[in-house]
């Protein structure tokens, strides 16, 4: 059996780490639908994992499985070596997972500024009373907040939009202040819903970009779904495919292309 702590060698020669979250036989059922059928996978550090697959493959809910937002009938969630629990949502930040949504999740009357600033609560420790009678230390957490915030808005090229409201960016740079503010929580694990979905050809090579450099930056683990084959190819370590509720692939983005099974599912779906 392959050593789970292990380094292993993409197909860029890139190395990634051990397993950081496995997922063993996970079944999700919605009443009768069974959205994911016991499929196995795993997340290693440091790596871009990929889940792709057609419409109604079942992405989103795995998605949701990994951030631990839907609890699956049957398998379990390991991460970090140990057998996950049921999770509260602020539970999920506390163990390093923050997430961008496919419908974007931001306060559009809010500023690029304020919506990467509310990415920064989980780190945010002093409460209303030192707030009020401890100033020191609500101020000092106040400025290291801001100073990794304004470190991911440099980091982005958001600069000259941080007073802007939100409502008033294209979709792409939406796309972006969503990804800045899950990256002010400083993610171990980040989850990306649809990342390149809606966007233009120029905007998609801007996300593509920024992706690589956050993982190659800060050596975040990234797991994302897409439901574009193309597009994450060039961006991935490795994939996982899904159609109908199983997985019929997972590999290096090579391993995947000449599979004969995935090549089929694209071929037979109609995409939009
Ligand atoms: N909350 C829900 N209630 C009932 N059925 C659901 C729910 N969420 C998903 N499903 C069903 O589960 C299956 C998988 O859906 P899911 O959204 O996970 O697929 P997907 O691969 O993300 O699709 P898309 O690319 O279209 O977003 C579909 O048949 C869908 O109708």
């Amino acid at each position: 059996m392959l050593d789970q702590s292990a380094e292993i060698l993409t197909q860029d020669g890139r190395t990634i780490g051990g397993v950081v979250m496995e997922m063993k036989h996970i079944t999700l059922r919605f009443g009768g639908v069974e959205a994911i059928k016991n499929i196995s996978f795993d997340i290693r550090e440091g790596e871009i994992r990929a889940i792709i697959g057609p419409n109604g493959a079942g992405k989103s809910s795995m998605l949701n499985v990994i951030s631990g937002f839907y609890v699956p009938q049957e398998g379990e969630v390991w991460f970090h070596g140990k057998k996950r629990k049921p999770l509260r949502p602020y539970e999920v930040a506390r163990q390093g997972i923050a997430r961008t949504f496919q419908n974007i999740a931001l306060f559009e009357g809010m500023s690029v500024l304020d919506n990467v600033m509310t990415g920064r609560l989980n780190h945010m420790s002093a409460n209303l009373f030192q707030q009020a009678f401890w100033k020191g230390r609500a101020e000092a957490e106040e400025v290291e907040n801001r100073e990794k915030v304004e470190e991911i808005i440099d980091f982005l090229e958001i600069q000259a939009i941080r007073k802007t409201p939100v409502a008033r960016l294209p979709y792409g740079l939406k796309k972006r202040v969503e990804l800045a503010r899950a990256l002010a929580a400083e993610p171990k694990l980040l989850l990306l819903d649809e990342p390149m979905a809606g966007m233009n050809v120029e905007e998609k090579e801007d996300m593509s970009r920024f992706i690589l450099d956050v993982n190659d930056e800060f050596g975040t683990t990234i797991a994302l779904i897409e439901h574009d084959m193309g597009v994450v190819m060039d961006l991935s370590d490795r994939v996982v495919v899904m159609d109908y509720g199983k997985k019929i692939g997972d590999g290096t983005p090579d391993e995947v292309r000449s599979n004969q099974e995935v090549i089929d599912a694209y071929l037979g779906v109609a995409h939009d």
